[in-house]
């Protein structure tokens, strides 16, 4: 529980400003530890950015959630813009990091735990990088390994993540607790929505015992489906994956007769991949994804579109995302949900595939 005397950090930070201008902000550790010293940014003197005219993020820069506004419509809701600020909370010597992937697996997770070490090491000069194995848990289950830009040299080439990773429940106050013993300062968070969740638990702790830790949550998205940030990692590997299996699927379906390539995506509650791997290959008669119900029979349904392009072209080929017509077959089975409580989703493709097959006896 929070101490009385501090606003709840579990609701957004709201500033507002002159015209409807509203920031929804980020709690820092400025919210709690008062007159905190404040030093230069060590890129300042890095060559490679003292050239460049602008290159820190001015504090007042914000995001807007909306691109598209009318132009009588209010200022409207902002985020702070995230990068380097010309004055930073700790020095370099003082700096003990650490880094845990937390959740499902992405490609890019190494890249960017490489890019931390690295960046943390030559730009920033900080040589205490912990790696926390094995997610959430590891904090206080596992053991830790160094972090230096030599042991990262080569992991970007490999899938996975060299740190592992978990789903399931933790102990907020152990991680808090191994975090204080060990004299971490600065936590590294990558992982999707279930470890954002974490991690705003974990640094509430931490505000409530009055730490100077600051945490920073990299989001993990293999979707796509955060609207602020430009492209989430890993989402062009996953299109570029998406298509190999799309070609196969075309390639066979034109050497039958009457022959549908059906292939399943990714994409739980987003059909992002499942659309640009569609328009990039452009071998796609059929794209179904979560946000567009679709239904099977009578006029304008999926049968009747299958009917069509079987008689004009005698192939075609269907991309479906994993989470697509989930509601046209979950009624009659019970949901189950995976470790971290996510609810599992019933098998889209081969439903299906099997309905497809019951049409076409
Ligand atoms: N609501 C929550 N509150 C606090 N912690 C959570 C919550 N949901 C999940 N976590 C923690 O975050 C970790 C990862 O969560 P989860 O397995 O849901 O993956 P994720 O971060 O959502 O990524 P993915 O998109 O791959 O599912 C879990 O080990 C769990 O301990
Ligand atoms: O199979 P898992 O490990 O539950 O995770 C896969 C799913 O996670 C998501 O990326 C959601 O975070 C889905 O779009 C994806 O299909």
């Amino acid at each position: 529980m929070a101490s009385p005397a501090l606003p709840e950090i579990s609701k957004p930070k709201i500033v507002d400003g002159p015209g409807g201008y509203v920031l929804e902000d980020v709690p820092h550790l400025t919210d709690y530890i008062p007159d905190l010293p404040t030093y230069p940014n060590p890129l300042q003197d890095n060559p490679a950015y003292s050239v460049v005219k602008q290159y820190f993020v001015h504090v007042d820069d914000s995001v807007p959630q909306k691109v598209v506004v009318h132009k009588d419509d209010p200022k409207g809701i902002h985020f702070r813009r995230a990068g380097a600020r010309q004055k930073v909370y700790f020095h370099s010597d003082d700096v003990h990091a650490c880094i845990v992937t937390c959740g499902g697996l992405c490609p890019g997770l190494n890249t960017v735990v490489r890019e931390i070490v690295c960046g943390l090491h030559h730009m920033y000069g900080v040589k205490k990088v912990l790696g926390i194995d094995g997610g959430y848990k590891g904090f206080y289950a596992k053991n830790t390994v160094y972090l230096n830009p030599k042991v990262v040299n080569d992991i970007h080439k490999r899938g996975g993540t060299i740190l592992g990773t978990s789903r399931g429940g933790h102990d907020t106050s152990k991680i808090v607790d191994s975090i204080q013993d060990r004299g971490i300062n600065q936590v590294y968070i990558i992982g999707g929505d279930g470890t954002q969740r974490g991690a705003a638990l974990i640094f509430e702790e931490i505000r409530r015992r009055g730490l100077k830790v600051s945490v920073a949550g990299i989001p993990k998205t293999i979707d796509n489906d955060i609207p602020v940030i430009d492209k989430s990692f890993g989402f062009d590997t996953a299109v570029e994956e998406a298509q190999r299996a799309i070609n196969a699927a075309h390639v066979e379906s034109e050497s039958f007769e009457n022959c549908i390539g059906l292939v399943k995506l990714m994409g739980r509650y987003s059909g992002f991949i499942a659309m640009y791997a569609t328009l990039a290959s452009r071998d796609v008669d059929c794209c179904l994804i979560p946000e567009s119900p679709f239904y099977l029979e009578g006029p304008g349904g999926l049968f009747e579109y299958i009917e069509k392009r079987l008689k004009e072209d005698e192939h075609m080929v269907i991309v479906i995302a994993e989470g697509a017509g989930q509601e046209l077959l979950s009624q009659s089975i019970q949901s189950t949900t995976d470790a971290s409580g996510n609810k599992l989703l019933q098998d889209v493709g081969l439903w299906i595939s099997q309905s497809i097959k019951i049409l076409l006896i």
